[in-house]
């Protein structure tokens, strides 16, 4: 679908015409073919500009083609067809030109963008590269440091940046497309100033260059963009994304294409881009990136078993919010609600706390107006000890520490100020919601909101529904996260919720491997490998041990009756690991004392290090319980770690604590560093084959017949018997299943 007109006597204007971003689907790009040629043909039409409906541009290839058969005319002979016109082809660029979109623009022979605009080729995030010419044409325009670094990032830019890196000729303040169709006239020798009546080649009055040859516009003609360094720059780059990338394919086919560019002429080029596609298009990164990339946007779609769901319930309209606690989280949270134009009351209960508190807020948000050079909008805020200031806000956020009693303190003290409309939100990490809803005088209007620290920084909101809250508190929690730039999953009631409820299952596996013979470091580096950003010992120390052990005190699992010698392995008749509790015993709480399962060179220090204590500590504790230390392989790390998480997952499914495997996904890619290009537990269990998942948690049951939670659930079961359906009909077969709702 393309409009085509003739507007301006010799001007086609083709218009993309393909909701929601005009993304060049078949029908988008046969369209496209038809109007090209046909404006080729007309004597009249001198010049051609493309432009896209609604103020899109392109929002690129349609990705929901890649998983089926291609049909249409491709898009490379497409773009080289543009590209070779013998007429001036004129892309007028508004809100974006991404991916296939800027290659089109790029085989066109001027750009023009709006001011709002925004461009970039992020294949690298589908798992893909710029395969429509985009790896040859944009280091012939920009060099290649430039192109190395937007190509193997995927990193938008703006339309000014695009401007200053020479990827668009002009910046329209107003209409692209008018000043695209100025720029057109201009080049085809009819200066729009109305003060030459001559067709010339420069006007003395505007100074417009008319009738400009096409051919030093045409990037596929000029040389390969060899410079003495580029090898250098190259090897740079590819040591840099290989760090960077943890096993991910494409931003290493990124340099290898790009570098092709600096190499070899055009045609060649463009050989060596469609060899690294093929590739990458053909892995199953490239899938589980997709899927991620879909997933993410389904999860905005949130529906509740009562039939509610996102686009029949309307959200309130949040002006001003209370938060609650100006620990960690609170002053992430207060920042985030602050970023997003809200007013915030923040609340610490005593004057040292506000404080430091208020301190730590201000300075995070001068730091990030200064970085995007505005001014920090520091009159949102308020800083009070008193609840009364709280009167007229239309939310609160409770971000008070971990304690139930402590919390349902709060809560009902809360219901004493607020307005009887006001919502309460906790961001409790797994306490019971309906049971803190209780306490207050509006238990439809309660619901989790769980941010993961740090709060301004982490992408992941759990919206967690208990059995009273209204859909319309729901949808508010979900729309003011999305407005704080959070990915947002809806999520039922349960301990931990979703994401920390898998996470205690991954965590067990870890520290039984270390029982059984593993280090800290052979763990963490199996699960680095895998993809992880950091390996599990390593997060737990970033993020504390003392929390994990506050919450066993507070759950019963540590109290008085245990043997401080020799801590039982047996507990609430499963089996139970002591060492994170003694670790914590001798004061080892992680980074923030110098020392947990890795030692640092002072605390609050980064850097992990092996700890040869560490080491002794293990062998020490293997002999006084009698085990045989055994090498454990990284095959098993992964295979222990993401399958109990993946057959936690079908559990939750079951629950119908998540409503769908692709929830679940998004919550492990946006919260817990589950590397993309393996598209989450659930994706990958589907793509290692849920009958080897079975046959393996079968197999690790039966080694540990004491981990009840390796036992296959019956969701596993039940698509496995059922033929191993693909992701996408898992839900349809969850049926006649308990649900806690
Ligand atoms: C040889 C090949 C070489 C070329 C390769 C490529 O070009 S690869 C592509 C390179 N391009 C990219 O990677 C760009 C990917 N897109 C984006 O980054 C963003 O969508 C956005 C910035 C364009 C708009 O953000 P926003 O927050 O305003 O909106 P939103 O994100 O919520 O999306 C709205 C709806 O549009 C849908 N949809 C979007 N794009 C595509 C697409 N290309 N296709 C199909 N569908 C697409 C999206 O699923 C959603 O559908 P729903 O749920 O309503 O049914």
């Amino acid at each position: 679908m393309a409009r085509y007109a003739r507007v301006k006597g010799s001007i086609a204007l083709i218009t993309l015409t393909n909701p929601p971003v005009n993304a060049l689907s078949a029908a988008v790009r046969r369209g496209i073919v038809e109007s090209v040629s046909r404006a080729l043909k007309d004597e009249q039409v001198k010049a051609v500009v493309f432009c896209g409906e609604n103020e899109k541009f392109c929002g690129g290839a349609d990705i929901k083609e890649f998983s089926g058969s291609m049909s249409g005319p491709p898009l490379v002979p497409m773009i080289h067809s543009i590209e070779a016109g013998e007429k001036p082809m004129v892309a007028a660029i508004e809100g974006v030109a991404l991916g296939g979109g800027l290659e089109l623009a790029l085989g066109c022979h001027y750009r023009v963008a709006n001011t709002k605009a925004r461009l970039g080729l992020p294949e690298v995030t589908l798992g893909l590269l710029p395969a429509a010419g985009g790896t040859q044409r944009l280091p012939r325009l920009i060099g290649i440091p430039a192109a190395l670094e937007l190509i193997t990032t995927g990193r938008h830019v703006s339309a000014q940046e695009a401007l200053q890196l020479g990827i668009v000729d002009q910046v329209a303040q107003g209409s692209a497309v008018q000043a695209a169709m100025e720029l057109a006239l201009s080049v085809i020798g009819v200066c729009v100033c109305m003060l030459c009546v001559y067709v010339v080649c420069v006007c003395i009055y505007c100074v417009c260059v008319t009738g400009q040859p096409l051919n030093p516009r045409r990037l596929s003609l000029r040389a390969p963009v060899w410079a003495p360094d580029v090898d250098g720059v190259c090897d740079a780059a590819l040591a840099q994304v290989k760090q960077r990338s943890r096993g991910a394919m494409a931003p290493v086919a990124c340099v290898q294409a790009v570098r092709a560019a600096a190499m070899l002429p055009y045609s060649k080029g463009m050989e060596r881009e469609r060899q690294l596609m093929d590739t990458l298009f053909r892995s199953g990164q490239a899938r589980a990136m997709q899927y991620a990339f879909f997933a993410q946007r389904n999860a905005g779609k949130w529906s509740l078993p009562n039939g509610s769901q996102w686009n029949n319930t309307r959200a309130r309209d949040v002006q001003r919010a209370g938060v609650i606690g100006l620990g960690t989280m609170g002053r992430g949270i207060a920042v985030s609600l602050v970023k997003a134009g809200i007013s915030v009351v923040a609340i610490e209960m005593d004057a040292k706390q506000l404080e430091s508190g208020k301190k730590a807020v201000t300075a995070m948000l001068q730091r990030d107006a200064q970085r995007r050079g505005v001014s920090p909008p520091l009159h949102l805020l308020t800083f009070t000890l008193s609840f009364h200031q709280l009167r007229d806000v239309d939310l609160v956020i409770e971000a008070v520490f971990e304690d139930m009693n402590l919390k349902k303190r709060v809560f009902s003290d809360l219901c004493k100020v607020l307005r009887a409309n006001a919502l309460i939100c906790t961001n409790t990490s797994g306490l019971n919601v309906d049971e803190l809803a209780a306490v207050t005088d509006r238990q439809p209007l309660v619901v989790g909101m769980h941010f993961f620290a740090p709060a301004h920084v982490m992408k992941l909101l759990e919206v967690v529904y208990g059995s009273r809250s209204s859909p319309e508190a729901v949808a508010t929690a979900m729309a003011l996260g999305k407005r704080m730039e959070k990915v947002c999953v809806a999520v039922g009631n349960c301990s931990g919720f979703v994401g920390n409820r898998m996470l205690k299952l991954y965590l067990d596996q870890s520290v039984y491997m270390l029982e059984e013979g593993a280090t800290p470091e052979q763990v963490d580096q199996a699960l680095e490998e895998f993809g992880f950003a950091m390996g599990i010992f390593k997060v737990s120390d970033l993020s504390g041990l003392d929390v994990g052990w506050r919450v066993r005190k507070a759950s019963g699992l540590i109290g008085p009756d245990v043997d401080p010698v020799k801590p039982s392995r047996w507990r609430l008749g499963r089996r139970y690991c002591p060492l994170p509790d003694m670790l914590c015993q001798q004061g080892r709480f992680g980074q923030k004392t110098g020392r947990g399962w890795y030692l640092y060179d002072s605390p609050g220090s980064k850097e992990a290090k092996s700890d040869p204590e560490i080491q002794t500590f293990l062998e020490d504790y293997r002999r006084k319980y009698g085990i045989i230390p055994r090498r454990i392989t990284s095959q098993e790390v992964i295979e222990r770690c993401a399958f109990a998480l993946a057959n936690e997952g079908f559990r939750i499914l079951e629950d119908r604590i998540a409503a769908s495997p692709e929830d679940i996904d998004v919550i492990y890619l946006f919260g817990y560093g589950w590397p993309r290009h393996r598209g989450g537990p659930m994706f990958y269990a589907g793509q290692v084959g849920l009958s080897v998942v079975l046959e393996k948690l079968e197999h690790y049951h039966r080694v540990h017949p004491d981990v009840p939670s390796l036992e296959p659930s019956r969701l596993l079961r039940r698509l496995v018997a059922e033929g191993s359906p693909p992701i996408q009909q898992w839900k349809s077969h969850i049926k006649n299943l308990r649900s806690h709702l």
